[in-house]
């Protein structure tokens, strides 16, 4: 029931806006024409690869991504809409609601609709988990829409939740199709024949290349452009899935699988030479589109060949010249790229992530190292709140005096953080938050640092 009202939800909003009936309040083109999509990880590599994968060439609306913390890359999105972001949708897609790079994502955007005199609220689509962090404040600011995420769709695995599908379907991409793919591709992987399973097979290669203990990396191309980002999408599902320190008894048994790759042929003429030659550590998973291009465009670029049957001519060979040399590798065949194919393209990996990890005994569902990798870039944004206050003291006093990263470590109780604290001099100095008054950045003992303004207010603070 819950699925179905949301996915009614995604269409009837996605018609509205792209009929214009849901329309921008300030924006002279009168309808929406961008999605700048806000989200991180699982929020946003699905999106990404549908995006790449099956948007048509002239969208009802073009999609654009701030997937990351980096102020230089959000600057560039915001850049590149222009005065379209008075025309810009921007769906915030998180699923616990509280992912910081997401918030700030949120929070640069609305800051260049304020700069721009628009509302965002008028403008902002919320994807999460109810009660979020997010789902709160879009309820209370009153956003355009909201729509769920459930508890038990994970991250990696919610391209065919509201993540992957809103997107998609505001970029004209046939969203039922998608899911009838993904739905066919369930049922196939329900055979308990285990030959005639496509995601058991697949696992069960894995198994069998990587000797059940990720020996060997997996290399992802697909041989079609519009696949590009498949590898990507897999690295997190794979990686974040399987990439684990215990089994599920406890015992510690650091499994995983390492993926990587771009596309063929392309990568041909990168790193393929060492996967025929050089160290056997990998196998590969061919990806082919039988469907060079839409019917009627082709040509004969010379005599019987067309440029597709270059790109077949590629992959057969490169699979040939690896298993001459004794690598091997797994070839995914699709007709063509379609929603129904993209659709069920991820439905099979995604179900062969779970049964692999039913194979290797772990958990594929849940992320304990993310988590201690996010636990430590709180410690150094404190330990930061901490050198910022030193540094104020000094730079508070007449004369000012200026500290070498010793003396820092020292106030900030902390000399065991030394070689972190001169990391955070460092950034500092190059944002020109932080004056170095003696030395230079590259001679961390050199260097005596201040700041250039006192805080007087942080000093009693
Ligand atoms: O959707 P959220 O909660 O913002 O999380 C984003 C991503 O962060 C992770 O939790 C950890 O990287 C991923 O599993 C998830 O896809």
């Amino acid at each position: 029931m819950k699925i179905e009202r949301t996915l009614d939800s995604v269409c009837n909003f996605s018609d509205d806006v792209i009929s214009g009936k849901i329309k921008p309040p300030s924006s002279p083109e009168g309808r929406f024409t961008q999605i700048l999509s806000v989200g991180i990880g699982g929020s946003a590599l699905g999106p990404q690869f549908v995006a790449e994968a099956l948007a048509p060439d002239n969208p009802p609306l073009k999609i654009r991504f701030i997937d990351n913390t980096d102020p230089a890359g959000i600057d560039h999105q915001i850049a590149q809409l222009g005065p379209e972001l008075a025309s810009t949708l921007v769906i915030v897609i998180s699923k616990s609601g509280g992912t910081p790079e997401t918030r700030n994502g949120l929070l640069e955007v609305q800051k260049a609709f304020r700069e721009a005199g628009l509302n965002f609220a008028k403008q902002g689509v919320a994807i999460t988990q109810e009660n979020s962090l997010l789902d709160n404040t879009a309820r209370i600011e009153g956003w355009l829409a909201r729509f769920p995420m459930y508890d038990w769709v994970g991250g990696r695995t919610s391209e065919m939740s509201a993540v992957g599908l809103l997107a998609a379907a505001l970029q004209g991409i046939d969203i039922r199709e998608m899911l009838a793919g993904a739905s066919l591709m369930d049922g196939a992987n329900r055979n308990p024949e285990l030959r005639n399973n496509p995601a058991a097979l697949l696992a069960l290669c894995w198994y069998w290349a990587s000797d059940g203990v990720g020996s060997k990396d997996m290399v992802v191309l697909p041989y079609k452009d519009s696949l590009l980002l498949f590898s990507r999408y897999l690295q997190q599902l794979v990686m974040e899935s399987l990439g684990k320190e215990f089994d599920l008894d406890g015992n510690r048994v650091n499994q995983g699988l390492t993926v990587y790759g771009n596309k063929g042929s392309t990568d041909q003429h990168a790193y393929i030479q060492q996967l025929r030659d050089g160290v056997h550590n990998f196998f590969v998973t061919f990806i082919e589109v039988l469907r060079d291009r839409p019917p009627g465009h082709d040509w004969e670029l010379e005599p019987g060949v067309t440029c597709g049957d270059y790109l077949f001519g590629m992959l057969q060979g490169t699979r040939s010249a690896l298993y001459a040399n004794d690598r091997e590798s797994i070839t995914v065949t699709v007709q063509e790229v379609t929603p129904r194919s993209v659709g069920a393209l991820i439905a099979l990996y995604e179900r062969a992530v779970g049964i692999y990890a039913s194979l290797i005994n772990i958990n594929a569902y849940h992320q304990p190292g993310v988590e201690a990798g996010k636990k430590a870039a709180g410690e150094v944004l404190a330990l930061q709140k901490r050198v910022l206050a030193v540094l104020n003291e000094a730079s508070c006093k007449e004369p000012v005096e200026p500290l070498t990263v010793e003396e820092v470590a020292e106030r900030c109780h902390a000399p065991e953080d030394i070689e972190m604290i001169y990391k955070i001099i460092t950034h500092m100095a190059a944002n020109d938050r932080a004056l170095i008054a003696e030395g230079s950045c590259g001679s961390p003992r050199s260097i005596k640092v201040f700041l250039g303004e006192c805080n007087v207010d942080a000093l009693y603070a």
